[in-house]
């Protein structure tokens, strides 16, 4: 049959099944936003039919009919996204779904794909990858659902998989364990399969449902079936095939299983919302496929299933997993991410989210070589820890003055406390800044607002723990980035990064900028934070939506820093840019007043996390040369903040 022609019968019996189905669908189809807005999410109606379905409100009727019409359309166009439509419609009303896709499976799964099993009398094996046709009429082929393979090495164990699910469906059709029980027993192992198992009228049909769910390396519903029901024969077929497949896995190279299928064709494909995708950083001929195993089994929960791995410029493995599972599986990954990210991870996605990405070294190199700030995300830090330490730090602003002013900084504080409203002059050439701030410096000598805010002192330590450890994993960065000698070099000479009784700078500041009345309440040159660079090694900064964050490029013009909520602004200090003879750049930068009516009366915050060497750490030019005298990072440090603060400090000690 010509291709044309073929293609145009498909089309015609994916409409026919969608029709067939229309009447119950238009009735009973719940929840159609909901539905709308994963097919929209998955690529099968586009943004503007989502939008018609949702304005189609509130009739739910009207909603499911602009639904059906446009999903007619798009299976006219593509007779298989029905299948991705009925994979869609199994996560809401799974009946409806379920029948939907055993036709698809009926009238149009591929299965010229199979290749086909012989079984001779003996029950020896062979393989033929053409069709029946030129099989020698005695010899019986049965059709069993494993993938066409290209390998020699995924013959054998595609055959020996073959033999096995066909032997096991002999032992259990012999004498079957009560159908009710059986699928009772699956439901209660993979409520998942409940539609499609209600549709089974007898074991066959069970027995491929559960097929369905195994494949080449992974046979384990099959197994725990056969275990329950207690059937000695086809347990020990299991095992054989078990070993068989160990010593497959243990000695077959990643090279050799790109793009191969593992899963057991006639699946319906997975939905994105149900694939798990890893990116390794791998030489696929130094890895074994048993190494993708253990890693994914054993960091997954054994969650997921693999599906195929493939090879871009790293090694990709997708697998899939069950819908309802996702927040298991992102709480599992995200508690193995460190494992993860020693055995070389990339890139984690599941469903629509990616969990982890590894930023390149290239890209956060090139950003210190040139502005100084840099984006990162997937850092680690979670936004509502963030959210949460922007709401302690304003229930203590918002206190009475004199509340705020018990906790204030003074020169014997050691850079801990609260600062005042015009008491930075971080720009000496322009008033004090219109901002008040909280430092926590050394975490143990901070006096805290504990009998005012008494959720100040948990939250802080928190992010200032997380903070932490982003700290070293971009420092560690840098060495690499760099090409240190020793890549931990910078990590080494901040200890006080893990280990808190080790003196530092290291200082976590809340900012908060109060609403401002009106522009004349402000002195020429005044500004929310005047221009400059900051004075460690690093800094974190945490931003709310207000704006007004502006870097200094080095023509001498300004550029607005935009709001990213999930992302964290790493700056570099002065400290840095002299420890790297001036390779990397600590740029200028400031905040300014609001720039619209409706901003300049309210109020903005943000958060910084100023990292600093340990205070003993000796500060000279990794280049060798002496562009910058050596220097404590103790002195530094001590030196920039003098001047800082030398003003108020004297008037402060006058005062008192
Ligand atoms: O508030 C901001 O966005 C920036 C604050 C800042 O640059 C600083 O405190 O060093
Ligand atoms: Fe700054």
């Amino acid at each position: 049959m010509c291709r044309v022609s073929y293609s145009i019968e498909r089309k015609a019996k994916a409409i026919e099944i969608f029709n067939t189905h229309h009447p119950l669908l238009s009735q009973s189809l719940s929840d159609p936003v909901s539905v709308a807005i994963m097919l929209q999410r998955e690529g099968v109606i586009t943004g503007q039919v989502l939008a018609s379905v949702e304005s189609a409100s509130p009739s739910v009727p009207n909603q499911r009919e602009v639904l059906l019409a446009a999903m007619r359309e798009v299976i006219q166009n593509k007779y298989s996204l029905l299948q991705t439509f009925a994979s869609v419609l199994c996560k809401f009303t799974g009946n409806l779904g379920a029948v939907i896709q055993r036709d698809y499976d009926r009238y149009l799964n591929d299965d010229k794909k199979l290749i086909k099993v012989m079984i001779r009398d003996d029950d020896s094996m062979s393989t033929d990858a053409s069709s029946t046709e030129s099989t020698p009429p005695r010899v019986p082929t049965v059709e069993i659902a494993i993938p066409q393979c290209m390998s020699d090495e995924f013959t054998s164990i595609q055959t020996s998989y073959g033999r096995m699910l066909y032997n096991i469906r002999k032992i259990i059709k012999k004498e079957p364990p009560p159908l009710d029980d059986v699928r009772e027993y699956l439901c209660c192992c993979r409520s998942s399969l409940e539609p499609k198992l209600s549709l089974c009228s007898n074991i066959t049909e069970i027995l491929r449902a559960v097929e369905k769910e195994c494949s080449l390396i992974n046979v384990r519903l099959l197994q725990s079936l056969v275990e329950e029901f207690d059937i000695k024969e086809a347990e020990k077929l299991i095992t054989e095939y078990k070993g068989i497949l160990k010593e497959f896995c243990r000695t077959v190279k990643i090279s050799l299983c790109l793009n191969e299928k593992f899963e057991a064709l006639g699946g319906s494909p997975s939905l994105q919302c149900e694939t798990v995708t890893y990116v390794f950083d791998w030489e696929p001929d130094e890895h074994m496929l048993q190494d993708i195993k253990q890693i994914i089994s054993k960091t997954s929960g054994k969650l997921v299933k693999i599906k195929y791995i493939k090879k871009g410029n790293s090694i990709i493995v997708t697998c899939s997993f069950p819908h309802s599972l996702t927040g298991a599986l992102i709480m599992k990954l995200n508690e193995n991410l460190e494992l993860l990210m020693k055995n070389g991870l990339m890139k984690l996605t599941v469903g629509y989210c990616t969990i982890w990405k590894k930023q390149k070294v290239q890209e956060i190199h090139s950003a210190f070589t040139t502005v100084g700030f840099v984006f990162i995300t997937n850092h680690g830090i979670r936004r509502p820890l963030v959210d949460e330490a922007f709401s302690v730090a304003k229930k203590f602003f918002e206190l009475p003055h004199e509340s705020k002013k018990k906790y204030s900084r003074t020169s014997t504080s050691g850079n801990n406390g609260y600062i005042e409203m015009e008491q930075e002059d971080i720009d000496p050439t322009k008033p004090g800044d219109l901002k008040e701030a909280f430092n926590i410096c050394s975490p143990t000598e901070c006096v805290y607002p504990d009998d005012e805010v008494s959720d100040f002192k948990p939250v802080m330590t928190e992010i200032l723990g997380t903070s932490r450890t982003l700290a070293l994993k971009i420092l560690e960065v840098m060495g690499h980035a760099l090409k240190l000698q020793d890549p931990q070099f910078f990590v080494k000479n901040h200890q006080n990064l893990s280990n808190t009784t080790i003196p530092s700078y290291t200082t976590a500041r809340v900012l908060y900028y109060p609403p401002l009345p009106s522009p004349a309440a402000v002195k020429p040159g005044q500004l929310r934070c005047g221009e400059h660079v900051d004075y460690g090694s690093i800094t974190l900064l945490f931003q709310d939506p207000s704006g007004g964050l502006q870097v200094k490029q080095s023509n001498g013009s300004y550029i607005d820093v935009p709001y990213k909520s999930d992302a964290v602004l790493v700056n570099l200090g002065a400290l840095m840019q002299n420890w790297t003879s001036d390779t990397y750049i600590a740029s200028p930068h400031r905040v300014l007043n609001p720039i619209n009516d409706t901003l300049w009366n309210s109020s903005r915050q943000s958060m910084a996390i100023f990292i600093h060497p340990d205070n003993d750490s000796l500060i000279e030019c990794i280049d060798g040369s002496n562009k910058y005298p050596p220097v404590t990072a103790y002195e530094d440090s001590y030196r920039r903040l003098f001047v800082t603060y030398e003003k108020y400090d004297k008037t402060n000690e006058t005062q008192s």
